[in-house]
Formats: structure tokens, sequence, C-alpha cells
């Protein structure tokens, strides 16, 4: 894996994308075999807010975020992103588990696919492509093919994709979960920095109580099925967050609701 370097922040002349809020409100999804999966769900995050969500598997945390990113319809209710007066209207980004590289294009037109797909020129798209590769640290990596890459830089390649459209809320599930323990790690501190610099609204899926109170100013846990929340609360830590965060004890005092309440969300 190359090494890592901290978001270099957007060409000169690109604008910050800023994030929009999210509000949903009585929002309800049933399917057929599984029943009711969210049931009259309320949830409001501000423009730019990092919230990571929790809860138990099967809860409904991907059916939120595919309601949210427009790939599923709510039964019920409704999920609305609202950008500031005077702002482009949402862009959205969707990071999942698996990378879903095409193994026949090399680093570079993977993280070009969506402005190819949105009619942008080449040496435009390879441009803005760039620029997204270098803010994961993977500028010199931009020619090889997924087949040479780590699990790591897959996902980092991912990112970069999902950053290329500059999204005003970028949503994640489970992003990492398949990494080892210390690539995690280090691609929580770039996703965050990544946050830091570019400002969207971020929803951030984990099953790691660590990861979320790392990432996150806010983060959510949900019961089973149909999915209430149990919990919805800040993190009370520094902005600036670095790996020695991890064994201070404001950082397991964070923890320490998390567990509680994904405790509790796994009682029948
Ligand atoms: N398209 C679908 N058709 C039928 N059932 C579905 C569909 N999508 C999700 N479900 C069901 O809805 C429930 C919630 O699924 P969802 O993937 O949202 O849970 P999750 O909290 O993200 O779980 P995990 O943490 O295991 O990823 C599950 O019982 C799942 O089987």
């Amino acid at each position: 894996m190359t090494s890592l370097v901290l978001a270099p922040g957007l060409a000169a002349d690109a604008p910050r994308p800023g994030g929009v809020r999210v509000l949903v409100e009585r929002a309800r999804r049933v399917f057929a075999g599984s029943g009711v999966v969210l049931d009259g769900l309320d949830l409001d995050v501000a423009a730019g807010t990092f919230v990571a969500l929790l809860g138990p598997s099967g809860c409904g945390k991907s059916t939120l975020l595919r309601l949210v990113a427009g790939l599923d319809q709510a039964d019920g209710g409704s999920v609305k992103l609202l950008a500031p007066e005077g702002a482009e209207r949402p862009r959205i980004a969707y990071v999942f588990q698996d990378a879903h590289l095409l193994p026949w294009r090399n680093v570079l037109d993977n993280a070009a696919l969506p402005l190819e797909l949105a009619g942008v020129g080449r040496d435009e798209r390879r441009a803005q492509a760039l620029v997204a590769l270098q803010q994961v640290g993977l500028g010199d990596a931009a020619a090889r093919h997924p087949a040479e890459l780590s699990g790591g830089m897959k996902m980092r390649v991912s990112l970069a994709r999902a950053l290329v459209t500059r999204p005003s809320i970028l949503l994640l599930d489970e992003p990492f979960a398949a990494l080892d323990e210390l690539t995690r790690q280090r691609l929580d501190d770039q996703l965050r920095a990544l946050w830091l610099d570019l400002g969207m609204t971020v929803l951030f899926v984990t099953h790691s109580n660590a990861e979320a109170a790392y990432l996150a100013e806010r983060c959510i846990v949900f019961s089973r099925r149909p999915a209430r929340i149990l919990l919805d609360t800040p993190i009370d830590l520094p902005r600036e967050r670095a790996a020695s965060l991890r064994s201070d004890p404001h950082f397991a005092r964070a923890l320490g609701p998390l567990q509680d309440a994904l405790l509790a969300g796994e009682a029948p």
C-alpha cells in the first residue's frame, strides 16, 4: 500500500462542495417476505455533518441509505435532501463494501467513470480523476489496474470515484469492513481528513462502535427492525483526530453509551 497523504484539497478553481441537509419524516418501507423494515422513522441531519449509523444486522441501515440515495422509494413518509439556498442541486455519491472496480480499466479510468457517464470529455475527466486520486493518496497509481492493488487501495479508488463528482452527500455502507484493522484505521483517518477538507454531509454505516466514534460528529444507534432510534448522540471529541485518540480515556468514554445501546438493540 502506498503511503497515505492527507487530502491536499481541490484544484484551486474548484468550489468546495459543502453539504446538504437530510430530512427523513415518518419514513416507512415494507418488503414482501421481510416485513416492515422502517415504520415512521424521523431523522434530521444538518448540512455538512458526519453521522455514523449503527445497529443490529438486518435492522434497516442499508435500506435507509438507499432511500436517501434515491435508489429506492419509501412506501410512506418522505426522504428529502435539502440544498442550502442558492446552492446547486444535491450531488450524491455511494460507496459500497465491495469496491466494484472494472478490472479491464486502469485506476485513472475507473475513478473517471462517473464523469464519463455524465458526458465529460476525456482530458477534463482524467484531470479531475487525477485530483480525486491525489486526494486519496493514489496519484502515483493512476496507470495500474485493479488486479495489481491491495484491498485498501481498491477501496481508495472507490472513494476517489465517489469524490470525483464533488458530492454534497457521501453515503458509505460498511466501506472498510472487509479490510484488515490497520488499513481500516488508516482509511478512517483519510476519510475524516477528506470530510474536514470538503465539508460534504456524510452518512456512514458501520458495525464498529470504535470506527463510528472515531469518525463521526454524531452517532445514531438503531434497534432491531423496524428500526427505531435507540440513541442519537453527539461525539464530544476534538475536531482533529489522530490514531493516539484510540487509546485516550475520552475515547473510551465516548464508546460506552454506543456499546450499551448496541447491546440493547440486539436484545429481542
Ligand atoms: N429488496 C429487498 N427485498 C426484500 N427484503 C429486503 C430487501 N432489501 C432489504 N430487505 C430486508 O430488509 C431488512 C433490512 O435490510 P438492510 O440491508 O437494510 O439491513 P442492514 O441494517 O443494513 O443490515 P446489515 O447490517 O446486515 O447490512 C432485512 O431483513 C433484509 O432482508
